[in-house]
């Protein structure tokens, strides 16, 4: 495994995928050496299995498979730049086994631990036309909750609208027809397509980076003060769908503060605060927050259950 240089230029990228019987893990062989290529560093995992033992015998399936990498943590992604994620199609979506990976990333979401990374994705199916497209549009949903962007590789290499033989690719990313019975091997087209997904994407994400470290430290600062508070999309006000007050003391009159006494952690309302000369009273933002609980209370560290 690479030793990260925090002052590197190079893009730290991450294929991390999930294989039952060899389509996806050899995409995974092209799309590392694409990634290798361009002089990234690549982290190579697997997605962890989930089903019983008894059941992958009965499913004919190549174990051996998650032996080849280590499983991946939520935590690794913390490190990276960029994840290309590859996984084959189950009833035209991700597999459990990705699915029980992504519950796992919950504290992540609620740190904006993934925000501002890349992701690309690759996939598999047993037909042409059930469900290579959905695979990837279904999993959407998980990269714009973590913030992630998604870069597709569109028709920018022309094998991927090729036509004149079967092949699995689409502008989404790379893809193959492993058949019904999973006895296709993915062809020359399919494999040329994986790698240049990982030559493309880390391309990409090289580019973003390089441009990151070279911008002056100020343009950062400058542009993270500029967002208005009420934008982070992690606030608790804006998660619980509760009034924003995000000022540490009221100046309101007392009247406007008695028209929105601060509900209970119960729901009910509380009395309004008045200072003792009849003035509104000094209220801190801490003290008016209901303590969150359920879901958020999962997230001790992250600051939205303070
Ligand atoms: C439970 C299950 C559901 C599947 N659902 C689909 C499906 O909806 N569409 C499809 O084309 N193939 C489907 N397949 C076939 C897999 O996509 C195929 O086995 C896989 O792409 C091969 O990749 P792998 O060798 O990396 O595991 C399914 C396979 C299983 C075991």
């Amino acid at each position: 495994m690479p030793v990260i240089d925090s002052t590197s230029t190079k893009p730290v990228i991450a294929v991390a995928f999930y294989s039952t019987y060899g389509h996806i893990d050899a995409l995974a062989a092209e799309v590392i050496k694409g990634v290798e290529s361009t002089g990234a560093i690549v982290k190579p995992y697997v997605i962890k299995e989930t089903l019983p033992h008894e059941v992958l015998q009965k499913m004919y399936a190549n174990t051996s498979l998650q032996a080849k990498y280590p499983a991946i943590t939520p935590n690794d992604l913390k490190e990276v730049d960029g994840l290309i994620l590859g996984a084959p199609t189950r009833y035209g979506r991700l597999p459990s086994q990705v699915d029980n990976f992504f519950d796992q990333t919950g504290q992540l979401w609620a740190t904006g631990g993934l925000v501002g990374k890349f992701v690309t994705m690759f996939t598999s199916a047993a037909g042409q036309h059930s469900g290579h497209e959905s695979t990837y549009t279904t999993t959407f949903p998980f990269f714009a909750h973590h913030g992630m962007a998604y870069v597709p590789i569109a028709y920018s290499n022309p094998l991927v609208g090729a036509v004149d033989a079967m092949q699995g690719s689409s502008p989404y990313g790379a893809s193959t027809v492993a058949g019904s019975d999973g006895s296709l091997k993915p062809t020359a087209n399919d494999l040329a397509v994986a790698e240049y997904q990982g030559k493309y994407f880390a391309n990409f994400v090289g580019t973003f980076v390089k441009g990151k470290q070279a911008a002056p430290a100020a343009t950062t600062t400058d542009a993270a003060k500029s967002v208005p508070e009420t934008s982070n999309g992690y606030s608790v006000d804006k998660v619980a769908g509760e009034p924003t007050d995000k000022a540490t003391s009221t100046s309101a009159p007392a009247q406007a503060n008695a028209e929105k006494p601060t509900p209970a952690v119960d729901g009910t309302p509380a009395p309004a605060k008045t200072a003792e000369n009849g003035s509104p009273a000094k209220t801190s933002t801490a003290e008016k927050k209901p303590k969150k609980k359920g879901f958020f209370s999962c997230c001790d560290d992250s600051g939205i259950d303070k």
